[in-house]
């Protein structure tokens, strides 16, 4: 299922889904030398073989948690790109959005959204399926989280198929979020060129080594 296009529905009307651009990893950006903090990020990622199920690379963030350096490298690199940019959210996506996204906003001052899974959140929701990697899942976001108009990053570990992200980018467009890029630590090399991500750029800082 991995390497298909994403299917994603909503249960309310959803936006289009345009096909998304892919910015370089920061590391090739503008020709540019690559920035000596990726290479510790990127040695810091574990991949797992055969997780959670045989034939998936897991690429796992846990080890980059223990290293207060290397993590604060990661969230600083975020920091760096999207401070003084007028954004009013960062949305992170459960659960390894929220590692990143709330330090980033607190860094640049803005509110942070929590984009759940199904059932989590208690008041009004609008939701988005979508399928990923290894299943299908759902994101949900209450009502009123966004004011239309604010400018929104969507913040997570890793892109994969961007099934995810995309879901991310309609449930906040829905609620007339301007959704300025999503920011990843990891891209998958594998899925470059089945992202679809309604036309926003991905700010990815490393690619999966395998
Ligand atoms: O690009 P995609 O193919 O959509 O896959 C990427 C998503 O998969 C992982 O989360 P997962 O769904 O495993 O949930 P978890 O963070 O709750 O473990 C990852 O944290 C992304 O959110
Ligand atoms: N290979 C992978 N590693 C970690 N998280 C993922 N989400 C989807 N694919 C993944």
């Amino acid at each position: 299922m991995g390497e298909e296009e994403n299917n994603n529905s909503s249960s309310k009307n959803s936006g289009g889904c345009d096909g998304g651009m892919v910015e370089a990893p920061a590391a090739k950006e503008n020709g540019r030398a690559a920035d000596p903090r990726l290479q510790a990020i990127s040695d810091a990622i574990r991949v797992v073989p055969h997780f959670p199920m045989p034939g998936i690379m897991f690429n796992d963030i846990t080890e980059l948690l223990l290293r207060p350096a290397v993590f604060k490298d990661a969230v600083d690199m975020f920091v760096e790109r999207y401070r003084g940019m007028g954004i009013a959210a960062v949305a992170g996506i459960e659960a390894r959005g929220f590692i990143f996204g709330p330090a980033i906003a607190l860094a640049i001052g803005a509110k942070f959204i929590p984009l759940r899974k199904p059932k989590k959140l208690p008041g009004e929701v609008i939701s988005e399926t979508y399928v990923l990697e290894y299943g299908t899942d759902c994101l949900e976001m209450h009502v009123g989280a966004t004011e239309p108009g604010e400018r929104v990053v969507v913040v997570d570990d890793l892109v994969a198929t961007g099934g995810t992200l995309s879901a991310a980018i309609k449930l906040l467009e829905r609620a007339g979020a301007d959704v300025v890029e999503c920011a990843c630590l990891i891209g998958l090399p594998k899925y470059k060129n089945f992202y679809k991500l309604n036309g926003k750029p991905v700010y990815i800082l490393v690619e999966s080594r395998k």
